[in-house]
């Protein structure tokens, strides 16, 4: 903060040092007005929002301490430093616990109060740009930070919106890399709890027997290895959400443990005996079967009940062929931006490629394909070639497209396998759509012309 253009309120029902306090701040380039009491000061500080606030707790019509309450009505982050004699400062103690920045005993020393101000102003540049950068963040994971034109993806985001709103648990499920952790932020980011943490653990990342401590924290020498007291996610989420990723991967015993926190709202750290209130919005994700896990006694029917108070499933990206050219492209740009590489965008047998693959790794492995292709490319366009084989070949792992030479087929022309591999392509397109031909077109990267000319050649109709 420059600190010629810091305004402070000076209130003080003594005119000597109201008096004095103005020619030292006006000197040192503060702007300075003053009130004589807790109600004057209150009416300044709502018409002029000072940067700080110098204010005597004992004074007529309202006090110093019920004037800070007042002013930190008006606006939390207020900077209030309170001037107190000596027999007051239990008065002033207490008054730091409600939020003033800090206290000054009369008679004081102008350097220390110089000093002090300083301090008060350096601390709030601090805040405000920790603030700013959090912004930042949450803009970042905004929902149009997920890209789609798909309207099944569209209406997962509205009730994306809605559930934001609510301190309701959310289960997310879907394929992996189709966005579940995106989900979660975006939840986050858009509660009421966005100022506070968004905390995320893997749980299958975690080995078993470490990840209750990772949950609740632990107390020194809890277990061999705990040499100090450690919190755990649950405590580092405090006032803002955690997001439990994989919670299909987690024991039995710790599923005990997340039901009873869940339900009381409180939890021990692994080797202590104090509970400790748990203020967390909890977001969980799988890509596995949670339902048919109850069935098989792998998970606790109550806990499933208690995570599943709304379940938000994910699209996988097979299903919205449009994210696939949206998505390509976006990565594209990104990833030639990242790299310094000039790239314009994809050839049409590389669009036709990627328009064509059924993206088992979903979003994922799109964005790791064109990153490779970017990569590769020479600049200008992205060719096919620049593709991963697979995708380039339009087949994923275990896909029934293999393209196998049957004896007879070893006599014929490159050209008629590369028509056979074609109009299985397409008749398979043509079945997933179930016949729909436009659908099918948009799918392949071709035009409805194109398909049409295509079925008939390949007598598919
Ligand atoms: N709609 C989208 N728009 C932009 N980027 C996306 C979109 N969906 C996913 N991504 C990106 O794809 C990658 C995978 O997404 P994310 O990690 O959220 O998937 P996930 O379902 O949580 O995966 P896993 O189950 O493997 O943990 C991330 O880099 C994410 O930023």
């Amino acid at each position: 903060m420059n600190r010629s253009t810091s305004t402070a309120l000076v209130v003080d029902d003594d005119e000597a040092i109201r008096q004095m306090l103005i020619a030292v701040l006006t000197k040192a380039g503060y702007v300075v007005t003053t009130a004589r009491d807790g109600m004057e000061a209150v009416a300044a500080f709502s018409t002029q929002r000072p940067d700080i606030v110098l204010m005597d707790i004992r004074m007529p019509n309202m006090t110093g301490l019920q004037a800070l309450a007042e002013i930190r009505r008006i606006d939390r982050a207020a900077t209030v430093i309170l001037m107190t004699a000596y027999a007051e400062v239990g008065t002033a103690v207490q008054a730091i616990k409600d939020g003033a920045f800090d206290y000054i005993i009369k008679p004081f020393d102008i350097e220390e109060v110089m000093l002090l101000i300083g301090r008060s102003l350096q601390m709030r540049t601090m805040r405000d740009d920790i603030a700013a950068l959090q912004r930042e963040l949450s803009a970042s994971y905004r929902m149009d930070r997920i890209l789609t034109n798909s309207p099944k993806m569209l209406s997962l985001l509205q009730m994306v919106a809605k559930v934001a709103r609510s301190n309701a648990t959310v289960l997310v499920t879907g394929e992996s890399g189709t966005g579940k952790e995106m989900i979660a932020s975006a939840i986050h980011y858009n509660s009421t709890r966005s100022n506070g943490p968004f905390v995320k653990i893997n749980c299958a990342a975690v080995p078993e027997g470490l990840l209750e401590s990772e949950f609740f924290g632990h107390e020194k020498g809890a277990f061999s290895g705990a040499v100090s007291r450690r919190s755990g996610r649950f405590e580092q989420a405090d006032g803002g959400t955690l997001f439990l990723d994989e919670i299909g991967d987690i024991s039995a015993s710790l599923q005990v443990k997340l039901l009873r926190v869940l339900s009381e709202r409180e939890f021990e750290r692994v080797g202590g005996d104090k509970l400790i209130p748990a203020d967390v919005r909890i977001v969980v994700a799988t890509n596995r079967n949670l339902e048919e896990m109850v069935r098989q006694n792998l998970f606790r029917q109550d806990l499933y009940f208690r995570l599943n108070v709304v379940t938000l499933r994910t699209v996988p990206l097979r299903e919205r062929p449009e994210d696939v050219r949206l998505l390509s492209s976006h990565f594209l740009q990104r990833f030639a931006s990242e790299n310094h590489i000039d790239v314009d965008g994809f050839d049409q047998n590389a669009v036709e490629c990627l328009m064509r693959y059924s993206w088992p790794g979903n979003v994922r492995e799109l964005s790791n394909a064109v990153e490779r292709a970017v990569v590769m490319s020479t600049g200008g366009l992205v060719f096919a070639e620049d593709l991963p084989e697979n995708i380039r070949c339009g087949l994923e792992e275990g896909s029934d497209l293999t393209v196998t030479t049957e004896p007879d087929d070893r006599d014929k022309a490159l050209r008629d396998l590369i028509s056979d591999y074609e109009a299985r392509v397409i008749a398979e397109a043509l079945t997933r759509n179930g016949g729909n031909r436009v659908k099918t077109a948009r799918q392949l990267g071709i035009s409805r012309r194109s398909l049409l000319y295509k079925l008939q050649e390949y007598e598919l109709t």
